[in-house]
Order: structure tokens, then sequence, then C-alpha cells
């Protein structure tokens, strides 16, 4: 009977359908269809709110019964990943099923997925309303860290040539305030009210500039094109109004705000910013600059949905990529970015990706998720993400992404637990050298940057991302510094030549099993040792050597890990001759180098005991053994 009533109905399809219907097929296998179905969901905030608690619910029952097997080694947390992601998947199944022949009929009416969206935009326009309204009445609070500038990243470069017609319309008819009619910033003291107003605390680091929060649009500097993002909003969030400051400035940000506070637009603009004013390469690499990773699939298509809609005028394109769905389709979806399509979609670049931890790295480890032109990293929901175990899959994907200064980073979290601290400060890893003549403010910068850093006075973390080694240049300098620290309240250890051998061992042990998080030694005490990987290295008085400034960096951020390396420079006795060369080393790594600039540039040349100053120095001298010797 199936093939009776099958037979005619092959039959009778015209020319054009069957085109048609190799084109739908073409599509699916393009991975277009994926696309397309899943952002055609029409689902209410109510309904994914309740799934959202479903599954969390479902999570917590797992982990409890699961409680205590931290142990599980990589494939067993890969498989309970999946059997979340899985049991999502099944949450959804009846809803689904419901849904199908609605989503299917939606599916193939939607041509483009940029079409699509605007659909499902349009559809949820009261939820969306909703929200705004629950956003604009936000004043919870909101608490925002800077991280230290990333690079003088500069984002002023000419707009796309190739903007249609259509973009050039639109962009026309936004607000004329771009960034050459700023309105003036706010003043200290409206600043200063705002932020009483909201109960809002801004962490800047020692030494970088405070930005005021931008109180209204008009003070926005961004390109013209983005002013129509604020549409129907009357002035930024609070969380908006902190954060796009310094993230525009090119800083790493971290905003500690609650769900609905408006955070999609705190970190979608700058992004949208950066990818405006960064032309895609046309080398073949690829074109993925921006990476948003969420903790939820819920979570991870509502932001696709969001930059896909304001980028598409952009011509800048989105995709989604989440657990608990197969993956063949998001697979052939990455395969084929950017394969020209007729339509509108082919001047649309697809430069975002947003997605869940576990098949973000999936995709990577599979090599069809290239993110190594990522420069703007969002870690959204970071303490949900770090509560279900998704940790280690962040560290490696934060491996597979720019590194260094190369890239914004932005993490929001409700919560600022230890674990979102550390994860903080170990992405935060641009190599910051603060320049000043006091060297009395020594000390207080040193304990200013182990709050920052979030280092606990006692930490028995034995966590390798929470030791901090601190380099002195003088045994007695060593041994007064630990002194301090330790009248500070800290668990703090010395290695230094003032010590016994015994007592220079038991303090290394301690701070490689992690009974004192602090270690305070002397260069030549810490060569050729097997210091284990550290979170920060903190240059307390500048090394002798070029050498020895690169030695002590690479005490942190080794083996793809992240690490900072925070050095003090006062300019005085030996370190006024050495500013040059570490102008160099950090220009030659991307890094600002403007503070060091008041003294001589110039680079001595090296002499060699036996050639003097005209041996090569670009051929590497082969290495005797290690030594191992304590000063
Ligand atoms: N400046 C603003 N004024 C009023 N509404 C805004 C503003 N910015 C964003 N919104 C709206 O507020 C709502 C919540 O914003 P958004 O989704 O970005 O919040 P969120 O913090 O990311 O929350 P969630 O984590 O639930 O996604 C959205 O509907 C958004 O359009």
């Amino acid at each position: 009977m199936t093939a009776d009533l099958a037979t005619p109905k092959k039959v009778k399809r015209s020319k054009a359908e069957k085109a048609a219907a190799k084109e739908k097929e073409q599509r699916k296998a393009d991975g277009d269809f994926f696309v397309a179905e899943e952002i055609a969901k029409d689902e209410g905030e109510d309904e994914v709110k309740e799934k959202k608690e479903k599954s969390s619910k479902k999570r917590r029952a797992e982990a409890e019964e699961e409680g205590g097997n931290a142990e599980d080694g990589e494939h067993k947390k890969k498989k309970r990943k999946d059997k979340e992601e899985g049991a999502e998947g099944d949450a959804h199944d009846s809803e689904k099923k419901k849904k199908k022949k609605r989503k299917h009929a939606e599916a193939e009416a939607a041509e483009l997925t940029a079409v699509a969206i605007e659909s499902a935009t349009t559809e949820s326009d009261d939820q969306k309303n909703k929200k705004r309204k629950r956003a604009a009445e936000d004043a919870a609070s909101v608490s925002v860290t800077i991280a230290e500038a990333s690079s003088s990243k500069s984002e002023k470069e000419p707009k796309d040539k190739k903007k249609s017609k259509k973009q050039k319309k639109d962009a026309a008819s936004t607000s004329t305030s771009g960034t050459a009619a700023l309105a003036p910033p706010a003043t200290p003291a409206e600043a200063a009210a705002f932020l009483a107003e909201h109960s809002i605390t801004i962490h800047t680091p020692p030494g970088e500039e405070e930005l005021p929060p931008i109180l209204a649009f008009p003070q926005l500097a961004i390109p013209s094109e983005l002013r129509s993002c604020f549409t129907g909003f009357s002035a930024p969030t609070p969380i908006q109004a902190c954060t796009w400051p310094p993230a525009l400035m090119g800083r790493d940000v971290v905003g500690i705000a609650e769900t609905g506070s408006g955070k999609t637009l705190a970190f979608g603009i700058p992004a949208l910013a950066r990818l405006i004013t960064a032309p895609p390469p046309s080398d073949g690499s690829s074109t993925i600059s921006v990476l948003v990773v969420a903790p939820t699939r819920e979570l991870a298509i509502q932001t696709h949905e969001t930059l896909n809609a304001l980028g598409a005028r952009l011509g800048i394109a989105s995709v989604a990529v989440f657990g608990g769905v197969p993956k063949e389709p998001q697979v052939r979806m990455l395969r084929n970015l950017n394969k020209s399509k007729p339509g509108p979609e082919a001047r649309v670049t697809t430069r975002v990706v947003v997605g869940t931890p576990g098949r973000i790295l999936d995709l990577v480890q599979e090599g069809v998720c290239d993110l190594s032109g990522v420069n703007y990293l969002v870690l959204d929901e970071a303490d949900r993400m770090l509560d279900k175990g998704f940790e280690n899959d962040i560290r490696n994907i934060i491996s597979n992404t720019k590194q260094g200064a190369e890239r914004q980073t932005m993490m929001f979290s409700a919560t600022w637990p230890d674990a979102v601290r550390r994860l903080a400060s170990t992405f935060q890893q641009n190599p910051v050298v603060e320049v000043f003549d006091d060297t009395r403010s020594k000390d207080n910068r040193l304990l200013n940057h182990l709050r920052t850093l979030g280092h606990k006075k006692t930490t028995t973390t034995g966590g390798e991302e929470a030791r901090i080694l601190v380099f002195a240049l003088y045994k007695k300098e060593a041994s007064r510094v630990e002194q301090r620290l330790r009248q500070e309240g800290y668990s703090v250890g010395a290695l230094h030549g003032d010590l016994s051998q015994s007592a220079r061992m038991e303090a290394l042990e301690r701070f490689k099993n992690g009974t004192t998080g602090l270690l305070v030694a002397t260069d030549v005490a810490a060569r050729g040792l097997d210091i284990p990987n550290v979170g920060a290295v903190i240059n307390y008085t500048f090394p002798l050597t070029i050498e020895d400034y690169i030695h002590r960096i690479g005490r942190t951020g080794r083996g793809g890990k992240t690490g900072k390396s925070i050095t003090f420079f006062t300019g005085e006795n030996h370190e006024r001759s050495l500013a040059g060369e570490l102008a160099r080393v950090l220009r030659e790594s991307g890094f600002q180098c403007e503070g060091l600039k008041k003294f001589p540039m110039t680079i001595k040349k090296k002499e060699h005991g036996a050639y003097g100053a005209f041996f090569r120095d670009d051929i590497p001298m082969p290495k005797g053994p290690t030594k191992i010797v304590f000063d």
C-alpha cells in the first residue's frame, strides 16, 4: 500500500517540485536545514525556563548519584556529559514531536538562515518585551572587573566597502551620533551617583585609567551601523553601562550580573564593533573570530539568535553548536561555512560561533571547528559552566583560540566563587609591566596584586592556578618580602641562598603540593629546579638579565595553559640599562611598552667571554649540563 501511494505521488511531481525538493535535499546536506530548524523554535520564555529547571534538577540528581566521583577519567566525564546532553534532548523529545510538523513547515519555508532568524525574532516579540522590561528594571548589584589592557588594539580601520545599498541606507537611517558626534561623557559626580544607585563596584587594576560608565547611548563610541541595535531601549542597563567602555577599548572584562540583565548586548556590541572594523581574512584562514561559550543550549540558541539578527544587516552571521542533538548536521554546517549560496545569504560571512563547551570541544577535536582566528572570547554564565564540570573543556577551548594579548576575553558570571576567580585570573595572562618611581610602594603594590588575583591567604587547594611565584633579586630582599607577606597573614615559603638546603627543599615541596600557595624566590635558587606550573609570576625586582626575565615568566602559562606575569620596573640601578631590551621583548610578543619609553631605549650588544662583542648571538650555543647552585 505504501508503495502504491508513493508511486503515483512521485509520478505526479512537476519538474519545478522536483527541483525544489532537490534543492531542499542539498540544503539539508549543507547543514542549513539544521540551523533553520533550530532557530525557528518558537518556545515561549516560560517553557524554556521550565525546561532549564527540569534539566538542572536532572543534572543535580545525577550529580548526587555520582557524588564524589571526581576521579572520573576524561572518557567517563565525556560520557556523562553526553548523557546529560542526551537527557536534555529527551526532555525536549515529546515537545519536539508535537511541534515537529509545524517546525518542518517552518524549516522548509525558511529559505535562508537570516530570514528564519528574523521571523523567530518577530514571533517572540512579546516575550522579548517582557524580558526587556525586566532588564530595564533590573538594578540588581552588578560588579565589573576590568583586566589589564590586552593591547593597543586599533579598531578604527576603514569599514567594509562592499556594503549593499540596503546596508548603506540602514546605516544612514540610524542615529548620526556615531564616533564623530558623541555626547559628553558622564561627569565624575554623575558616574558616582549611577554606580551608587545601582550598587555597582568597578575594580580597575592599579595603574589603569578608570572609565566612567556610559549613561546614555549617544555617549557610546561605536560604528554608527550599530546604533539601531538600541531601538526601543531608553538607556543602557547597568551591566552594559559599565562593560562597554573597557570592552570597546579592548580590555578583558569580568562582569558579575544576574540573568536578564542585558549581558548579550554587553558583550555583543563590542563584538560586532570589532567585526565591523576588522574585515574577515581573505587568505582562506578561518573567518570565525568571535566565540561565545554558554552553559546550556537554550542560552546558546538565544545568544546565537540575537547576534545573528543584529549581524544580518552587517553581513555577519553566527552558527550555534550544542549537545543533545546529532552532531553530523553541525559538522556539515561548519564544513560548509561561507560556501557561496544564492540570494542575500551570499553577502553574509559566518564570523561568530555560539555553543556549549562539550560540543564545541568535540567539533574542535574533530577538526571541523577552527578557532585559531578567535580573538574575542565570551564565557557566559561561567559559574554555571564550572558547576557543570566544564572547567577542563573551557580551558581546552581557550587554548585553541588566539593567545595572550591577541585575544580579548569577556567573562560573565552570576556569582564570584574561587573557581570563577581562578578561571578569570588564568585567561588574563597579559604580561603586565608597571613602571613607577617610588620603590617604597612595591610592598603595597604586591599586596594589591595578590588581592586582585584573588589569592587566598591560607591556600591549601593544591591547585596549580592558585600558586603565585614572587621573584626577588637578592637573598636579603627575598627574606624581607617573605616576612612581610607572613605578617600580612599569607601562608608563604622562601627559596634563597640564606636558607639551608633542607629548608629550601621543604619550601619547594610545600609549594608543589599546595600547602603554601606563595613562594618568594631568587633567580639563582630557583634555577634548574622543577618549579611546577604556576598561575602567576610577580617580578618584585627586575632580574639582572633579560634571559632571567624570560626564564622567570616562563614558569607560568606552560603546556598550553594560561598564566599571568606582573613586573615592577622602577628604572633604578641595573634596570635602567635593560629597559630597551625589555621593551623589545614585549613589543615582539605584541604587548605595550609605552611606560618604558621614559628610559633609554638603547640595547647593549652582548659580549662573549672569548669573542667579545663579535660573537653570533643568533645561533644557539651548546648547552652544558644543568647545574643546581644555591646562592
Ligand atoms: N538597554 C536595554 N534596555 C532595555 N532592555 C534591554 C536593554 N538591553 C537589552 N534589553 C533586553 O533585555 C532582555 C534581556 O537581555 P539579555 O537576554 O541580554 O539578558 P541576559 O543577561 O543575557 O539574560 P539571559 O542570561 O537570561 O540570556 C532582552 O529582551 C533584551 O532585548
